[in-house]
């Protein structure tokens, strides 16, 4: 491929002569990825410094390099750029044959929903002949194939590659703002894009909530002249994306209680035989979920708001929405003959904590055991009102360890009491090897209680504990099982 042919929009004006005819073999970011032929891109990173590694990605064969620093007397030639990040995005996507033009592109952002309304608006659209890739937090689908994903949005190139790889007609996307805000998506167009909700998360990233919505807006900046956006009009932010949307004349599809909403809530039931019953001018759609909780229906009318702009009838949207499989470890129920119900759940903010522990008791739980932890480097200033949250909704709180990431454990386990003697009311305890207090709350929880297992989901543990399991759904069904014989482990999914 010829450098300057993938360089359009990364460089302004005429190129040098000794770039003209270089021929390059691959595009990185990552020196450690260089072969023979390759473009190096150097990139200001959060941990490190690309350009740091010039001089081993020349060593391993780069051919030329981008840069946003001033450096001279490189063995082979140097293009500087303002911003190498956007550069990357810029060159990915014609390295890659701007593979997103080809497919009806979806964008899903918010805090909390994006992995739901993903799989419900998938279900919907499979069902009905409309092949989907999926990109997002859990995996990745591609032409039906599972992808690790190590980012929610994958960086640039990985992005771009997996799209170039796919032949589904539809692209459903979860877009989060780091992803945005690094321009992981520099140059894609979206038909849809999607607004589920903003809640306090990420701040040690984006620093106030202010700029957290800006970064959530460069999304609906990508939106195709063609194309809409379908926002939750419930939502404080989402009513000023509403506001920022209409002053630049950009189609929006507004859901919520409000009855100048395209699709006003009238009516709706979350816990047994969960509905929604929704105004659409006048004709009456009724959601039938079989999952509980006033979030999940808010997920489904957002899914639903999508799905009824493809050639698919209302009657199959809702058939398909009524038989929803779920999503992996989000509010999947444990329950034998007897005993407690067990809930694994991937909540991490305080309003999803809410909406999980209001949910259980809309259901019915007698008593409610909660446990969770604090991902440790991750924003630190959201902890104290999951406490007071947690506190508030259940009977008994039991903070634990989530993934430590970089902090140490003994300071992790000072910040669960201080948080514990600060923010509850008295109704928690501290138990540091997570297995071990999901034990403690699956003897002490009767029939009629619900435990409610949150943060994790179905990711795997970063640590070992106690008990020879190495994820939360392991764990309760080791201790579901235990009398049944020896434990060989059943591998998460
Ligand atoms: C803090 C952060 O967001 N970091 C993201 C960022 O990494 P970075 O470019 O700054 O990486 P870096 O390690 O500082 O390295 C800088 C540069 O030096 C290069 N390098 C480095 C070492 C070397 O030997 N050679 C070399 O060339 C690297 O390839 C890179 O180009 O860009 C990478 C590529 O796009 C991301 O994978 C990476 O996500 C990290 C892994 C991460 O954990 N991010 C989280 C916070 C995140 O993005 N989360 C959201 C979901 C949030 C949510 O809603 O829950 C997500 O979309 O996943
Ligand atoms: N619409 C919603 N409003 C509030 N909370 C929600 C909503 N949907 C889901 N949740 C809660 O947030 C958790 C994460 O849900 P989901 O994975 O769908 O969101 P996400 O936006 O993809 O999150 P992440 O970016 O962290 O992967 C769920 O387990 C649930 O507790």
């Amino acid at each position: 491929m010829i450098l300057k042919d993938i360089l359009k929009e990364a460089i302004n004006g005429d190129l040098p002569k000794d770039v003209e005819h270089i021929s390059i073999t691959g595009v990185t970011d990552n020196s450690k990825e260089i072969k023979k032929g390759f473009l190096f891109v150097a990139v200001t990173g959060y941990k490190s410094d690309g350009h740091n590694y010039i001089n081993d990605a020349i060593r391993l064969g780069a051919s030329a390099v981008i840069g946003n620093r001033d450096i001279k007397g490189l063995e082979v030639p140097y293009l500087r750029v303002e911003n190498s990040r956007k550069a990357l995005g810029q060159i990915a996507k014609r390295f890659y044959g701007d593979p997103s033009n080809q497919k009806i592109m979806i964008g899903i952002t918010g805090t909390n929903g994006k992995t739901t309304t993903s799989y419900m608006l998938q279900q919907i659209l499979e069902e009905n002949g409309v092949t989907c890739s999926v990109i997002g937090t859990i995996q990745h689908i591609i032409n039906g194939n599972k992808v690790d994903s190590h980012n929610t949005t994958p960086g640039t190139m990985e992005l771009n590659s997996l799209l170039a790889e796919s032949r589904d007609m539809v692209v459903i996307m979860e877009v989060s703002s780091h992803g945005l805000a690094q321009y992981r998506l520099e140059g894609i167009e979206f038909d849809f894009c999607v607004f589920t909700n903003l809640y306090h998360d990420h701040l040690d990233f984006h620093g106030t909530m202010k700029d957290y919505f800006l970064a959530k807006l460069l999304l609906f900046e990508k939106l195709k002249p063609s194309g809409l956006a379908v926002i939750n009009g419930d939502d404080f932010w989402g009513g000023k994306l509403q506001e920022y949307l209409w002053e630049k004349n950009v189609s929006a599809f507004v859901f919520g209680k409000s009855n100048r909403c395209d699709l006003a809530i009238t009516n709706y039931n979350t816990a047994t035989n969960p509905f929604i019953l929704l105004n659409e001018n006048h004709d009456f759609v009724k959601i039938e979920l079989p999952l509980p909780g006033l979030h999940n229906l808010y997920n489904a009318t957002a899914a639903y708001s999508v799905a009824k702009m493809f050639p698919i009838s209302k009657q199959e949207i809702l058939t398909s929405l009524k038989r929803f499989s779920g999503v992996p470890g989000r509010f999947e129920i444990y329950k034998k003959a007897t005993g407690p119900t067990i809930v694994i759940d991937y909540a991490h903010t305080a309003d999803a904590i809410h909406h999980m522990l209001q949910t259980a008791k809309e259901c019915g739980a007698k008593k409610i055991y909660h446990i969770f932890g604090f991902r440790g480097g991750r924003d630190t200033t959201k902890r104290a009102e999951m406490v007071k949250v947690s506190s508030e909704h259940s009977d008994v709180l039991i903070l634990t360890m989530d993934d430590l990431n970089s902090d140490g454990i003994e300071g992790m386990e000072s910040t669960l009491n201080k948080l514990l003697s600060d923010y509850s009311a008295g109704n928690g305890k501290v138990i540091p090897d997570r297995t071990f207090a999901i034990q403690e709350a699956l003897q002490a929880g009767k029939e009629g209680d619900w435990i409610i297992i949150t943060g994790k989901g179905i990711e795997k543990y970063e640590q070992k504990f106690g008990l020879p399991t190495i994820s939360d759904k392991e764990t309760v069904l080791y201790l579901q099982n235990k009398d049944q014989g020896d434990f060989i482990g059943y591998f998460d999914q």
